[in-house]
């Protein structure tokens, strides 16, 4: 194992749910927006034990392709718990790492090249980390767009002008997170990122698949 991905299938990050909550809203959430066209549901579901966020991904991940076959499906943080669920034949594509979970070596490793893995950054630096790391990790996340109740990054917020100088840092795809809801999705396409994650701008929403074409419409 080289830590050197083989060619897959092209990402579609233009429109990317992360998940909260373990209970059937949870799964309900993530179908409609396959249905409607996210490309990337990652389950995200932090006070859960590992064999509680391998049920849940299993379940979200069965929801998901019954919705669309084409969109992926990662866990959070975890690459142990991805690897199980695939393991068990889950329909689960890879996961997302922040900086202190297990180096992205390590998961491409464990998970194979078939597996699409994510990186969490934030600041040029740390995009400028991850640069040297393409061939390992298939995309970048950075954040906050703007400072949001679900998470505590400890970075400043990037706002609108922030995201050009890491595009321009990578040839790696980025997706802006961070208090992003679908009346953003335009002028972050914008500034040159493959796409936009949301939390509550999906989780909360009456009508998810709604949300979900607003931001694919800003991506056009
Ligand atoms: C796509 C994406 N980008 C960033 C994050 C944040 O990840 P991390 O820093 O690991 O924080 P937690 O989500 O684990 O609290 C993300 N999850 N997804
Ligand atoms: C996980 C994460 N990482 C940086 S901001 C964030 C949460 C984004 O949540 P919301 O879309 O509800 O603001
Ligand atoms: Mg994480």
């Amino acid at each position: 194992m080289t830590g050197e991905r083989c060619g897959r299938e092209p990402l579609d990050l233009r429109c990317y749910l992360v998940t909260s909550g373990v209970g059937p809203r949870t799964v309900e959430v993530a179908a409609a927006a396959a249905g409607a066209g996210a490309g990337v549901v990652q389950v995200r579901a932090k006070g859960a034990t590992a064999a509680g966020l391998l049920e849940l991904t299993c379940a979200v991940a069965e929801a998901v392709r019954a919705a669309n076959p084409a969109t992926r499906v990662l866990v959070d943080d975890r690459a142990d718990v991805a690897w199980a669920a695939r393991r068990r034949g889950a329909p689960v594509h890879g996961v997302h790492l922040g900086q202190d979970d297990l180096p992205v070596r390590a998961a491409r490793g464990l998970l194979g090249p078939d597996a699409v893995i994510g990186l969490t950054t934030g600041t040029p630096e740390l995009v400028r980390a991850a640069e040297g790391l393409r061939g390992v990790i298939d995309y970048v996340g950075a954040g906050p767009f703007r400072l949001t109740p679900t998470k505590d990054s400890g970075r400043e917020p990037l706002g609108l002008a922030g995201y050009p100088p890491l595009v321009a840092a990578t040839r790696l795809p980025i997706v802006a997170i961070g208090d992003v809801t679908p009346a953003d999705a335009a002028a972050l396409a914008g500034t040159g990122v493959a796409g936009v994650v949301m939390v509550r701008a999906l989780m909360d929403a009456d009508d998810p698949g709604a949300v979900v074409r607003e931001v694919l419409a800003g991506f056009c």
